[in-house]
């Protein structure tokens, strides 16, 4: 299922425009918060750590509700509550409430609702530490919302965080779940229905529908994917598998010297031309070096092309694409230095790079982004850490190709290349290199 995400902005627009009253939506969401602690606990120790607003809300709601489920419930409180909602929220709880300190005693589940979308600058110093050691000391950390000192909109740390087991956000994903370096903190990110509307164009990459193979369709039907290979052999030769193993009906390589160990079904010439009908999408860039030329012969023809690694460095100018059918795959170098410094988080620079171009950006990384020029963003679902090695990149961008031949939209085969990826690298294991993937990859029939 597709979860969408929300900015800072768009969760108080969507909380405002709520059927229920926003006490309803707190009392929900500390429901969900106890209901997700005893999916993962039989009833013991627990100490919410509460903050002056509704994210301290949150936790004295959670607490009453997980005292009722059993749960031997301790609640710290970092200062009086200080909007409305959280005093009601105070007021219901009967029990008592610590002033969280150095000598605070942890223990083994920890319910982190210090500070949630409204954070507004670094934690200080001794509640950081604070924070660090009673989850140090915790078998079990949740999160509420979000880890406390975690900005919303950009995933920055502003202070140190722990590495929760679970992030419980309300209402709908924000930016931060799946942005690096936040992302790495939030465990395993889960999503309480408070019953708000939760409408946006930016969303959590889910697995792919790709499109039927019809059985009596020949070769054409299934994608002719057509590469361009420049200096450098090895990483073409890694695009062009991929292409073969991700479903191409044929994978074609101009190349004016042959590339040795390639599987005899992907077919090498240095005759052709750009301009075949048949082709489905071209791949210009894994290995290309300083060659140009070929990014300018890529683009005479009338088809969708991607462009890697590169040919992205040497595109020159953004606004040179528009018109085109393009794809452009950069990691972080790659895209600066096609489109300079831009300003913002990673996912205002990807829609940025998406509007300069006016198409399709898959911005790579531990974070990976596809911008589309209208607006729509999806982010990555996590993926290993291994994925981060030689030659990766280039099994991507063959992925890619193959299902934009295949007839997907230029959108859509960028999200699900980058869903395949990342579980064919689950699949794969840890450490991983790039030929591993192309082994590992899901049916892609
Ligand atoms: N999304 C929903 O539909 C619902 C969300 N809920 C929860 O509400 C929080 C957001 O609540 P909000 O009150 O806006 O913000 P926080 O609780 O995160 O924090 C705001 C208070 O914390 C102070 N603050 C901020 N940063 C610091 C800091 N580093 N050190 C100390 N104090 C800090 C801030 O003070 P200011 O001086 O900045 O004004 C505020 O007092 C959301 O995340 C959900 O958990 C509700 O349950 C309703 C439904
Ligand atoms: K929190």
């Amino acid at each position: 299922m597709t979860r969408t995400i929300l900015t800072l902005e768009q969760m108080r627009e969507a909380e405002q425009a709520a059927e229920c009253s926003l006490g309803e939506l707190m009392e929900r969401a500390g429901e969900a918060l106890a209901e997700a602690v005893a999916l993962g606990s039989a009833p013991r120790a627990v100490l919410v750590l509460a903050g002056p607003g509704n994210n301290g809300g949150d936790g004295y709601v959670a607490a009453r509700h997980l005292r009722d489920r059993g749960f031997d419930v301790r609640i710290a409180a970092l200062a009086d509550p200080k909007s409305d909602l959280a005093v009601d929220a105070r007021t219901a709880w009967d029990g008592e409430v610590e002033r969280l300190g150095d000598d605070t005693k942890p223990a083994p589940i920890l319910i982190d609702c210090l500070f949630g979308t409204g954070l507004s600058r670094p934690l200080d110093d001794a509640l950081a530490a604070t924070l660090m050691r009673l989850a140090e000391r915790a078998e079990f950390t949740i999160a509420c919302d979000l880890p406390s000192g975690i900005e919303t909109d950009s995933g920055a740390l502003l202070s140190d965080v722990p590495e929760y087991d679970l992030t419980l956000a309300l209402g709908a994903l924000k930016p931060a779940h799946r942005l690096s370096p936040a992302m790495r903190h939030c465990g395993q990110v889960a999503v309480a229905d408070i019953g708000i509307d939760a409408a946006s164009d930016w969303f959590e990459i889910a697995e792919p529908v790709l499109p039927p193979a019809r059985p009596e369709g020949h070769k054409y039907d299934r994608g002719l994917v057509q590469l361009l290979a420049g200096e450098m052999p090895g990483a073409i030769a890694l695009a062009a598998k991929a292409a073969a193993r991700s479903g191409a009906g044929y994978v074609r390589l101009f190349t004016s010297q042959p590339i040795e160990g390639l599987p005899d079904a992907i077919v090498q010439t240095d005759q052709g031309s750009v301009q075949d009908e048949r082709i489905g999408c071209l791949l210009v860039g894994p290995g290309m070096g300083d060659i140009p030329v070929l990014i300018t012969l890529a683009l005479t023809a009338p088809k969708p092309i991607v462009f890697d690694a590169d040919a992205i460095r040497h595109v020159g100018d953004p606004e040179r694409l528009v018109g085109h059918d393009v794809i452009l795959t950069p990691h972080e170098g790659e895209l600066k230095a096609l489109f300079g410094d831009i300003e913002g988080s990673k996912a205002d620079r990807a829609l940025v790079a998406a509007q300069r171009c006016q198409n399709v950006v898959v911005y790579k990384g531990a974070d990976t982004l596809v911008a589309a020029p209208d607006g729509r963003l999806g982010f990555a679902p996590p993926a290993p850490s291994a994925l981060a090695t030689a030659g990766t990149g280039d099994v991507l961008s063959g992925i890619i190709a193959t299902l934009r031949a295949r007839g997907m939209d230029a959108f859509e085969a960028a999200c699900a290349g980058v869903w395949i990826h990342g579980r064919a690298a689950e699949r794969a294991g840890d450490p991983l290199i790039a030929d591993d993937l192309i082994a590992a990859l899901p049916d892609l029939t």
